[in-house]
């Protein structure tokens, strides 16, 4: 088992780099299960936790997959497997994004039910409702979901409840190899869906009105490998900007695009924050005074819910009170007792933390409640006084490539270590005794 520690004080400076977009590269690898002819070719690929699951997702289904100094290679040609078992969708929801691929071009699929999970119930009821809109049989029991369709997929109107990322992806998915055509309602925006639809359509797709709430698929035969790059994580340069932000430093993030991540420099600016949109990505500044705003979780072009914890951690250091109302996931401020574990003044009230700030952050043991809340605490850890100590780095490992590494470079000090065996059983103690007091 490992830790992150962090000491604080340090300005950050220099350059940084985002990885490929955590979020495309999961459903661009379950679509490349659509080709039944040819190799996919995937470019920009971040070595994350996620990327290799869903690889192992893919080997078990006898898709032929490879990833290899950021580049993922997948054929499916042959026979594949229908069935994705509970220890992989376990690991990660993203797992139950072969559903679609897996019905539009086999007609049946087996696979585990995501269950619930540390920031919310995360149900798929808005998936199922499109693949049986399509004429799917769906089928739910020990703990498994059954679906089939006799011959092909039919293409059909959806109205989706919620502008979901995972059903808009999934029912996309398999739309595209179903008969005649579909359109999908109120549907998600993020440039994850607009990249997914590109790879789609590069393998030979009909997809039109990816990044609108419409997108309208007009289902084809048959499709084949294509070769595609991922877009860079909007999630990891955030969270990398905010560390700026909070140190009062001076950063460029490459590959940070505004167009993706408009509404945290819209927040940062207001905070005072001054950001420099270049070419090729975003420089940083950090002012001596942030003022605190509010904010609100909302699905793209709305603030993103995977940057509440990091923008959290910089509120702390706002001057005044600031609200933020999260109305993406009900239980997705795990991280506020962590936050309060450093000295953080922050409130909760339902939907709402009440942050009041400038706080003297200081360091504390804290562990990862979730993979943002591991980013927002390191970045806490920035500016604590002290030595802050991270643990439960599995979350952080599931979306952040050597993030430790990326602050190191900017000046931070923060290293990754081993915990001793002391540590790791008194740390095993202590998460018992979280658990029974919670
Ligand atoms: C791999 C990936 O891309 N993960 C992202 C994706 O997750 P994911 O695709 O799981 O998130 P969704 O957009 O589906 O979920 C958003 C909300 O809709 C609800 N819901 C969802 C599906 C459904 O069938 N029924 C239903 O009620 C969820 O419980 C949640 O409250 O979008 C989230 C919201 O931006 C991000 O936090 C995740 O980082
Ligand atoms: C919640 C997240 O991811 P996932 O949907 O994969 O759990 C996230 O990336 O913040």
């Amino acid at each position: 088992m490992e830790k992150i520690v962090v000491r604080g004080g340090k300005r950050l400076n220099g350059t940084v780099k985002a990885e490929g977009a955590k979020n495309s590269v999961l459903p661009v690898i379950a679509a490349s299960l659509l080709a039944e002819e040819g190799t996919s070719t995937i470019y920009d690929v971040p070595t994350l936790a996620d990327v290799f699951t869903m690889k192992n997702v893919l080997n078990y289904m006898d898709a032929d997959v490879n990833v290899e100094n950021g580049v993922f290679t997948s054929n499916a040609e042959g026979e594949l497997t229908t069935e994705a078992p509970f220890e992989y969708v376990r690991k990660m929801r993203a797992s139950f994004l072969v559903m679609g691929p897996l019905l539009a071009r086999k007609g049946c699929a087996h696979i585990a039910l995501p269950g619930g999970c540390a920031i919310g119930s995360r149900p798929i009821d808005q998936h199922l409702k499109g693949f049986e809109a399509m004429g799917a049989v769906v089928e739910i029991g020990n703990g498994y979901i059954e679906a089939k369709v006799q011959g092909r997929l039919q293409g059909a109107r959806i109205y989706l409840d919620f502008p979901s990322v995972g059903a808009t992806e999934n029912i996309m998915m398999a739309a595209t190899l179903a008969e005649g055509t579909t359109i999908l309602e109120n549907v998600a925006e993020e440039p994850e869906i607009v990249d997914l639809a590109n790879y789609l359509n590069a393998m030979g797709a009909k997809v039109r009105g990816a990044g609108t709430g419409t997108i309208r698929i007009e289902g084809v035969k048959q499709m084949k490998g294509a070769v595609h790059s991922i877009i860079p994580d909007r999630i990891e340069a955030g969270s990398l900007m905010i560390a700026s932000a909070i140190t009062g430093g001076d950063v460029f993030v490459e590959g940070a695009i505004h167009e993706h991540i408009r509404p945290l420099v819209a927040k940062l600016r207001e905070m005072g924050v001054i950001i420099e949109d270049e070419d090729n990505g975003m420089r940083v500044i950090g002012p001596d005074i942030l003022r605190p705003v509010d904010l609100k979780t909302m699905p793209h072009p709305g603030f993103p819910t995977d940057m509440q914890a990091q923008f959290m951690a910089l509120l702390t250091q706002a001057k005044g009170t600031a609200v933020i109302t999260e109305t993406v996931f009900e239980n997705r401020f795990m991280h506020v007792e962590e936050f309060r574990r450093m000295n953080a003044d922050v409130k909760i009230e339902g939907k709402t933390a009440i942050v009041s700030g400038p706080t003297r952050l200081q360091g504390a043991e804290v562990a990862a409640t979730d993979l943002r809340a591991g980013a927002a605490l390191i970045i806490a850890g920035l500016v604590a006084e002290g030595e802050t100590t991270l643990t439960e780095l599995r979350h952080l490992d599931r979306g952040y490539v050597d993030f430790h590494k990326k602050l190191q470079g900017l000046g931070a000090r923060v290293e990754r270590v081993e915990v001793t065996e002391m540590e790791e059983s008194s740390s095993k103690e202590e998460k018992i005794l979280r658990t029974v007091n919670h």
